[in-house]
């Protein structure tokens, strides 16, 4: 049976939790963060998982997080690491799958460099372009709809539409 949460993919910085927190308030429900629940679970931070364990280990802890939220978390809204997808493309198996598209200069003019220095994959510019075109087509290949998110509100008002059409469409499917 399909998972009805509402999963946001995208690259660093493409504002899956700025939107995810609008979103959840907007839906009644909670915001889940796959990073911070990470973070919190180890008590460290992306940074520390990283350097100390190495990123072997950080996509493990993504792993984890995968089956837990599958087996535990429903109606939620989720906002999953930039990796996430890559390393889990079963992503659609714990929800609905929202991409969403930032071009990358757009998110390195968005970043201040506070949020950048939180980031491992974002310390090298060069690399991270590099990344960030790697992953572009598997965003889209795993979404289930990709919103250009420019607009915040415009962002939110779209996807609202499109998570509630899906669950009309879903507890018809799952009636008596
Ligand atoms: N539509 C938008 N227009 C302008 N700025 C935005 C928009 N959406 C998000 N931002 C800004 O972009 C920056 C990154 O957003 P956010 O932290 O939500 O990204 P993220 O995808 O959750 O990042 P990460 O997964 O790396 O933690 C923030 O400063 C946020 O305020
Ligand atoms: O793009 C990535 O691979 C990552 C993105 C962040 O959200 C964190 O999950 C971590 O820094 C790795």
């Amino acid at each position: 049976m399909k998972s009805t949460n509402l999963i946001l993919t995208g690259f660093m910085g493409s504002g899956k939790s700025t939107v995810g927190r609008i979103l959840a308030k907007e839906l009644n429900t909670f915001f889940l963060d796959t990073d911070l629940l990470i973070e919190n679970f180890e008590n460290k931070s992306i940074n520390e998982i990283f350097e100390d364990d190495g990123e072997k280990i950080f996509r493990e802890k993504e792993r984890y997080c995968f089956e837990w939220i599958k087996k535990n978390v429903t109606n939620t809204v989720i906002s999953v690491g930039g990796g996430f997808p890559v390393y889990i493309p079963e992503i659609k198996e714990a929800g609905v799958v929202v991409y969403l598209k930032v071009g990358f200069e757009d998110i390195v003019k968005r970043m201040n460099k506070r949020e950048i220095k939180k980031r491992p994959l974002f310390q090298d510019i060069k690399k991270a372009k590099e990344l960030f075109e790697k992953r572009a087509k598997i965003y889209e290949e795993l979404a289930d709809f990709i919103v250009e998110n420019k607009d915040l509100k415009k962002s939110v008002e779209t996807i609202k539409e499109y998570y509630e059409n899906f669950k009309l469409q879903y507890q018809s499917n799952f009636a008596d």
